[in-house]
C-alpha cells in the first residue's frame, strides 16, 4: 500500500447514460478468437448471482455466522475439468454463496452452460467437488485473532491479515474497517465482494469467501505472497526484473483485463489497474487484485458507456474519464498504458520529488520514445542488449498506443494482448538468435514459461497489429492535467 493515498474521488455523479456504440466489442466477436487462452477463459458464460441474490446471500451469511469457501490450493483434476466443460453455475443457496469450484457439501444445485450452451442441472455430490464451510471462529484462528504479527497490508477499506487454514492452506483476508460509517468506504468494499464474487480467472486473485455479520465484513481471498509489482519495480523486493519478466507480467495483466472487458458474464471495468494492485506469486505469475472500484459495464450492448464519478489512482486515469465522466473499457487501457511505461522505466507514474519536465513518467519517457532515445528511458536497473531494446521500444509503442488522449484511438485490451504475445515471440527468436545454447537458468526459466502459455503461442500466432505498424506514423500528445 502506498503510504499516502492518491486516489481521489469527485462528487460530480451524472445519471448512468448509456448510448449505442460501435466501439464495444461484442461477446461472439471475441470468443470467435482462436488466440486467447482457452483454459484461462473458461468461464466465459458463466451466469452468477443477480446482485440481489447476492445481497440476499450476503444476508444469509450473515444469520448463519458460515463462511463457505473454496479450497484454497490447486485446482484438483475434477475443478479442471470443470473449467475445461465450461461449467461455471453454482446455485445461491438462501443461507450462503459458494463458488462453483469446488463444493462437496454444498447443498444447492447448480447449472452449467455445457460447450455447445445447453443447459443442464449437476447436484453437487454427482460432481463430487470440495468445498469446505468454515465458520467465523476458523478465520479468527487462521488469523491469530487478526493479530498484528499477520497484518500484510493496509487499504482504504480496511486492513489485510495473512491466515492460514486447517489444511495449511495461505489466505488474505480483508477486514473492513468496524463501524464503518464512511458510506463511500462500506460501499466500495461490498463492491469489491460482489465483483470478486462473479470472476474467475488465473490472472486475477482468486475469490474464497465472504462474510458479513454485524460490522464485521470479511472478504476471503487467495495468498498471492510475492508482494506487489510495485514492490519489486521500487526493488524493495525480488532481485530485479528483467524484460521477460516484465513483457510475462504485462501480459499476464493484460489477459486478466481482457477478460474482464470480454470474458466476464457481464463486462467489468476495474478502475484501478496500477502496479501496487498487480501482486506476484513466487514464480513472478501476476495477479490482478483491489476490486473496490470496479463497475459493471453497460447492461445494454450498443451503449458507449457509463456517466459515472470519477474514482481512480492518480497519474492512471484516463484525461477523457476525466472530462467527460464518461467511463469505458479504454480507461482500463489508459491505465494499463501507463503501467506498461511503469515497467519499462520501473518509475512511479508521478515521480514528486524530479524536476517538472521529468515528473510525469508518461510523458518524460514518451518524449524519449518520440526522439528515439527509448533506450534512456528503460529502467537502469534492466540488462541492456539488442532483444531487451526492442521488446522495450515496443512496449512503449504500445503503451504510445494505450495512452491516447482518445478512447476511440486507443486499442482494446484484447488487441494489446496479441501485440504483447508478438513483441514476446520477435524477443524469444532474437534471444535465441543471439545465443543458440542457452545458459541452464535461462533453460529452465524459458521452460516454465513455456509451459505456462502453452495454449496461447501453440494456438496461431495473430498477425502483427497494424497498431504496430502505423505506430511511428503518429504525434500523439499525451495530457497528464
Ligand atoms: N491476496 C493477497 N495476498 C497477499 N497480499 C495481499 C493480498 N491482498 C492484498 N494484499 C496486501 O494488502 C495490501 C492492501 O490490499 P488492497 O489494495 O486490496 O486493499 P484496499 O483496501 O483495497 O487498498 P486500496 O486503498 O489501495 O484500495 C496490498 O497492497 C497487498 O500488499
Amino acid at each position: 500500500m502506498p503510504q499516502s493515498d492518491p486516489r481521489f474521488f469527485t462528487s460530480s455523479s451524472r445519471k448512468h447514460d448509456f448510448r449505442g456504440s460501435p466501439g464495444l466489442t461484442s461477446q461472439s466477436d471475441i470468443s470467435q478468437s482462436s488466440n486467447y487462452n482457452k483454459r484461462s477463459l473458461s468461464t466465459s458464460g458463466k451466469k452468477f448471482p443477480s446482485t440481489k441474490a447476492f445481497q440476499n446471500s450476503v444476508r444469509g451469511a450473515a444469520r448463519t455466522f458460515i463462511m463457505w469457501l473454496v479450497p484454497a490450493c490447486g485446482k484438483s483434476g475434477e475443478e479442471a475439468a470443470l473449467h475445461d466443460l465450461n461449467i461455471p453455475e453454482n446455485d445461491v443457496s438462501s443461507t450462503s454463496i459458494s463458488r462453483i469450484s469446488g463444493s462437496r457439501s454444498s447443498p444447492a444445485n447448480f447449472h452449467y452452460s455445457g460447450p455447445y450452451g445447453t443447459k443442464t442441472s449437476y447436484s453437487t455430490s454427482d460432481l463430487s467437488q470440495e468445498t469446505t464451510t468454515f465458520s467465523i471462529a476458523e478465520i479468527y484462528k487462521a488469523t491469530g485473532n487478526f493479530s498484528a504479527d499477520n497484518i500484510i497490508g493496509q487499504g482504504g477499506t480496511g486492513q489485510v491479515y495473512k491466515g492460514k487454514l486447517r489444511d495449511g492452506t495461505l489466505i488474505a483476508v480483508k477486514r473492513a474497517k468496524r463501524n464503518m460509517s464512511d458510506k463511500r468506504l462500506s460501499k466500495e468494499f461490498k463492491n469489491e465482494m460482489q465483483t470478486l464474487s462473479k470472476v474467475e480467472h488465473l490472472n486475477l486473485v482468486r475469490f474464497l469467501g465472504f462474510l458479513e455479520q454485524g460490522d464485521e465484513r470479511l472478504i476471503v481471498v487467495e495468498y498471492v505472497g510475492n508482494g506487489t509489482l510495485r514492490e519489486h519495480l521500487d526493488g524493495s523486493r525480488g532481485n530485479g526484473l528483467e524484460i521477460a519478466q516484465r513483457l510475462e507480467i504485462a501480459i499476464d495483466v493484460c489477459h486478466a483485463i481482457t477478460y474482464l472487458h470480454a470474458y466476464s458474464d457481464h463486462p467489468i471495468i476495474h478502475r484501478d489497474i496500477k502496479a501496487s494492485n498487480i501482486l506476484l506469486t513466487e514464480t513472478l505469475r501476476a495477479k490482478v487484485a483491489d476490486f473496490g472500484f470496479a463497475r459493471l459495464g453497460p447492461e445494454d450492448p450498443d451503449a458507449t458507456h457509463i456517466s459515472t464519478q470519477i474514482k481512480g489512482t492518480a497519474g492512471y486515469v484516463d484525461p477523457e474519464y476525466l472530462r467527460t465522466y464518461q467511463l469505458t473499457e479504454k480507461s482500463d487501457v489508459y491505465s494499463f498504458g501507463v503501467l506498461l511505461v511503469e515497467l519499462v522505466t520501473g518509475r512511479h507514474p508521478i515521480e514528486r520529488h524530479r524536476d517538472l519536465k521529468d515528473r510525469f513518467t508518461t510523458r518524460w519517457a514518451l518524449q524519449k520514445f518520440k526522439q528515439g532515445d527509448t533506450v534512456l528511458a528503460m529502467d537502469p536497473r534492466m540488462r541492456r542488449n539488442p532483444a531487451a531494446i526492442m521488446a522495450v521500444e515496443k512496449m512503449m509503442a504500445l503503451g504510445r498506443e494505450c495512452l491516447a488522449p482518445t478512447r476511440k484511438a486507443r486499442p482494446s485490451m484484447k488487441q494489446c494482448g496479441e501485440i504483447l504475445w508478438r513483441i514476446r515471440k520477435d524477443y524469444r527468436e532474437m534471444q535465441m538468435k543471439a545465443s543458440p545454447s542457452p545458459s541452464p537458468s535461462a533453460t529452465a526459466s524459458a521452460s516454465a514459461s513455456a509451459s505456462h502459455w502453452a495454449t496461447p503461442q501453440q494456438s496461431t500466432h495473430p498477425p502483427q497489429s497494424p497498431l504496430i505498424s502505423s505506430i511511428n506514423k503518429k504525434n500523439q500528445t499525451i495530457n497528464l492535467s
